[in-house]
């Protein structure tokens, strides 16, 4: 028995929700770029859940659900009150998204048609939970989400109070249907390894936040807003990156498991991007990143991930960078729901080897002797 280091290339499951082939993302077969141009965030929700693009009255009735599930249990938010001002976002999301499992009533009843009522809250209840935690950390109270909005929409009014700017919704839109779902990632992974024990939805999304939140997955995001913030202003990327290259330190945002010539994602982002920053009249964040993607790729032969030019786009949004993360929560746990449901559907515990290295032949040593 040998084991492959982080099981690179190791198929591990079947899956019929996206697939990464030669470089081409789909969901449910439709090449991303098609849906980054054209879709809405809830058709891509209705697409990774019911395995086809919503007609005319299947996606307002998806609306009508997303928004009469928008509102979070009163409990949970009061919890969101007691958590320490300077908490950790993605901790805070965790905790709250564990916590939804005590105030739903069906918890853990494991009926597809439970666990799809289940998806549709666990959708429509994260944003809430995001603006609020934002709101309340900055003594501010939470906003109630608005009724017949899209989840891009209410997010932002959530979250400042205020209607925001179409340009405004139409880009966060657009990051949201570009993260929905991606294969194998390591945090669908958690979430499939963890409902495959036939434990509950909610297990599952609070597995997978937490294998987000880390730097190497989702957590990039901020950190390549760190990075940003740390370099300050184009002049100073090229001594910034051959320094930290020199001494062998990874650069947030670049380099990925199954993309060795490009994420297909990072081009829309790229572009938003760069629109923002001429919109906003602040093009420091773009300039420096497209500085730091020549550098980058011409000295390593690494291209961009989907979290490089995300963490631009969020701060022309003016979100906090520590949101950038759970907004791909927001986004991701589409997908992350939509792999339960079809882990849900074709179990088998998943449990595979480990390759033993440790010392054999080992004898008990009373406590006196050792
Ligand atoms: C949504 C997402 O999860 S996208 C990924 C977000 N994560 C990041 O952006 C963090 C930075 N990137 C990385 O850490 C990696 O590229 C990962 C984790 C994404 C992929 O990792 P792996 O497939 O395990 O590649 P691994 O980390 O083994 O890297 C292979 C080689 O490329 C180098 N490398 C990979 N990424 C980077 C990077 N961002 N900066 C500098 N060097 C890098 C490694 O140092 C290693 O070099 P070596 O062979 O000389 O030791
Ligand atoms: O697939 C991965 O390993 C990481 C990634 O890009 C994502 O989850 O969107």
């Amino acid at each position: 028995m040998t084991a492959t280091k982080g099981l690179e290339g190791i198929v591990a499951t079947t899956s019929s929700i996206s697939s990464i082939i030669d470089g081409v993302l789909t969901y449910r077969g439709i090449d991303i770029d098609d849906l980054a141009e054209h879709a809405s965030f809830e058709e891509v929700v209705y697409l990774l859940w019911y395995g086809k693009l919503p007609n005319k009255s299947e996606l307002d009735q998806l609306h009508q659900d997303l928004s009469d599930s928008a509102a979070v249990a009163d409990e949970v938010i009061q919890q969101i009150k007691l958590y320490p001002k300077n908490t950790n976002s993605m901790a805070a999301l965790r905790s709250a998204v564990s916590a939804l499992a005590l105030y739903d009533g069906e918890a853990n009843d494991m009926s597809p048609e439970a666990n799809l009522r289940k998806a549709t809250r666990l959708q429509a209840q994260l944003p809430t939970i995001v603006a609020a935690f934002a709101r309340i950390r900055a003594g501010q109270e939470p906003i109630a989400p608005k009724a017949n909005v899209s989840v891009a929409y209410n997010f932002l009014y959530m979250l400042t109070g205020k209607e925001p700017e179409p340009i405004a919704v139409e880009a966060l839109n657009k990051a949201l249907v570009l993260h929905a779902d991606h294969e194998l990632n390591a945090s669908t992974f958690a979430a499939r390894v963890t409902v495959a024990t036939l434990s509950d939805i909610y297990s599952g999304v609070t597995s997978a936040i937490g294998a987000l939140k880390g730097p190497l997955h989702g957590g990039a995001n901020e950190a390549v807003m760190a990075m940003l913030e740390e370099i300050g202003s184009a002049s100073n990327v090229e001594s910034y990156i051959t320094e930290k290259l020199a001494n062998k330190e990874k650069i947030m945002g670049f380099g990925h498991r199954v993309y060795k010539n490009g994420d297909p994602r990072a081009k829309h982002l790229q572009k938003m991007s760069q629109e923002l920053g001429k919109i906003t009249g602040n093009m420091n964040w773009y300039e420096m990143s497209i500085k730091i993607e020549e550098l980058v790729t011409g000295q390593k032969g690494l291209k961009p991930n989907v979290d490089f030019y995300s963490a631009s786009v969020y701060t022309s949004l003016e979100i906090p960078r520590d949101l950038f993360t759970p907004i791909f929560a927001i986004s991701r746990v589409s997908g992350w729901t939509a792999h339960i449901l079809e882990q849900y559907e074709n179990n088998r515990l998943i449990r595979p080897r480990a390759e033993y290295t440790g010392p054999v032949n080992q004898k008990y040593v009373p406590i006196e002797s050792r």
